[in-house]
Order: C-alpha cells, then structure tokens, then sequence
C-alpha cells in the first residue's frame, strides 16, 4: 500500500491573547494515493492548521508528517514540488485578470505560456468560466468564479497531493456543485490524491472516499464513509453524516460550531 501522506501524532499549540489554544491534540492519518480523503470539522476545530502544517506553512510542535516519504518540515522543498493548496481566500493580483493570474502562476512552475494555456481554456470550458471573461481583473469576479480560477490554478501544475481548504465555504449551491464537479474529474483526470477540509456534511459523504471526523483538535472517528455509517446503524435507522458526528461526540454539528467558535 502506497501512502501519499502519513501523520503520526501531530500537535500544535497557539498563544492568543495570552490564552492558550491547542489546535491540534495529536492527529494520526493514512492517506492513500489516488483517494479523496475528507477532514470533517466544526469551525476552529483545526482542520486549516493541519494543512497549513501538511504544506509547509506551518511547523508543528511535535509529530511528524511525510508526503510521499518526504518529511514536510526537513525535506520542505521535495514536498513543495508535489503538493499544492487552495484556502477560502485565494490570494491573487485582483488588479490582473484571470488569465494573467494563471500565465504568472504557470510561469513559476516552468510551465510554458503555449501549455498553460491549452489547460486554462480547457479547465475553464469544464467549469463553464466564459473565455471572454478570462481577460477581466479578479476583482471583477463573484466569489464562487474566484474560487473555480484558485482550483484551476492549482490543478493546472498538476500535483500529486492537493490540499483543499474548504473549497466550497460560502458559495451559491450552483458554484458549489461546478466546484465539486471539478474537484472529481480533475482527480480523475490526473490521478492525484486529494486532502479536503469542509463543515459540510452532504459534500464530505459525495466526494469523499474516506473521511476522518474532527473535533476540538483530535480525530474522533474515521472510516470509509459507509463503514461510518454501518457502526451506528443498529442505534439510527438510515443514518447520515450529522447522526455520526452526533453519535461520537455526543453533540449536533452545530453545537460544536458553536462551541468552538466561543472557545476560540
Ligand atoms: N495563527 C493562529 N494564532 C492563534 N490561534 C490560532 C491560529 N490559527 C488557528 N488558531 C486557533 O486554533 C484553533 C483551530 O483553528 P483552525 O483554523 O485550524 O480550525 P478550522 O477547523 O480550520 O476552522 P475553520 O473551519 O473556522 O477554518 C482555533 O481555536 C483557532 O482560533
């Protein structure tokens, strides 16, 4: 079996105002390559921080991470050829169009202009961004358009391991549906392996393969989405994803939304 990333016991503290959060309370994942692997979550319960530490933004204090064998905090440079990331809030020049956001984007990566853009008019076909509307500033863009330019940016250096930030927060239900289309046939597509963050149920159980349930800075349960299904079961009749969280926690989702956002 070939991993595309291992955590062993990864932690995490932060001092905020004088107080002390811990993010992260020992996260231990397997992903396996070619998988959509969800990280489900209530806010703050410290999903981003785990891909910031998986991207190399971020050094954890203890623990240890490998994507594809190579050690995120001593081999950062091997790792950050293979991963890329998209967060809620995409950083782009908002002055300069879509498409000079991605021929600068392409260029970094050694990607020739010709090429570059064979795939932008291609991913842009898929997600139905007009090529007209390519050449407009960023600024110009809705916040759902924004964030289909961020993925396809990404895809576009094709890595081997994606790390999606909650990909779909805050979109309208037709932006958030072309988003996860998009997120499945670019894996199919390239074979990549993908690690997504999300607080949305219904998305985690449709795109995800195997989802790992945390909650206040710990993995509570993980499995594959059916197999967590099929352990409560025999207590909840046609269980979904909000009854696990429910049955592990012993809270809603949105009771846990709540209090984690007041510790925080
Ligand atoms: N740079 C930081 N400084 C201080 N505290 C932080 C920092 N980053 C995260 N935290 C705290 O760590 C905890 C976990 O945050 P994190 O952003 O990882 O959660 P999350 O699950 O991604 O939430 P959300 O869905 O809101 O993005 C929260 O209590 C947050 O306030």
């Amino acid at each position: 079996m070939s991993y595309a990333l291992t955590a062993e016991n990864i932690k995490k503290v932060f001092k905020k105002n004088k107080k002390i959060v811990h993010a992260l309370k020992g996260i231990d994942i397997q992903i396996r390559e070619g998988e959509i692997y969800g990280f489900l979550g209530p806010n703050g319960s410290g999903k981003s921080t785990f891909i910031r530490i998986a991207s190399t933004l971020l050094i954890p204090d203890a623990g240890e991470i490998k994507v594809f064998g190579y050690d995120v905090v001593k081999e950062a440079t091997k790792v950050q050829r293979l991963i890329n990331r998209v967060s809620v809030e995409a950083s782009f020049f908002k002055k300069l169009s879509a498409i000079e956001n991605l021929l600068f984007a392409a260029g970094i990566h050694g990607i020739s202009k010709k090429e570059a853009l064979k795939k932008i008019y291609a991913i842009s076909e898929r997600v139905g961004l007009d090529r007209e509307r390519l050449n407009d500033p960023l600024e110009d863009f809705s916040r759902g358009m924004q964030q289909k330019v961020a993925i396809a940016r990404a895809f576009m250096t094709e890595p081997k391991l994606m790390l999606l930030d909650e990909p779909t927060t805050g979109l309208d239900p037709r932006a958030k549906r072309e988003v996860q289309s998009l997120i499945m046939h670019m894996k199919e597509k390239l074979g990549a392996t993908i690690l997504l963050t999300t607080h949305d149920m219904e998305e985690a159980e449709k795109l995800c393969n195997y989802v790992a349930i945390i909650h206040k800075g710990r993995i509570i349960v993980k499995g594959h989405t059916e197999e967590l299904k099929a352990m409560i079961s025999h207590r909840v009749k046609n269980p979904t994803f909000e009854d696990v969280f429910m049955e592990f926690t012993g809270v809603s989702f949105d009771e846990a939304e709540y209090e984690e956002a007041e510790s925080a």
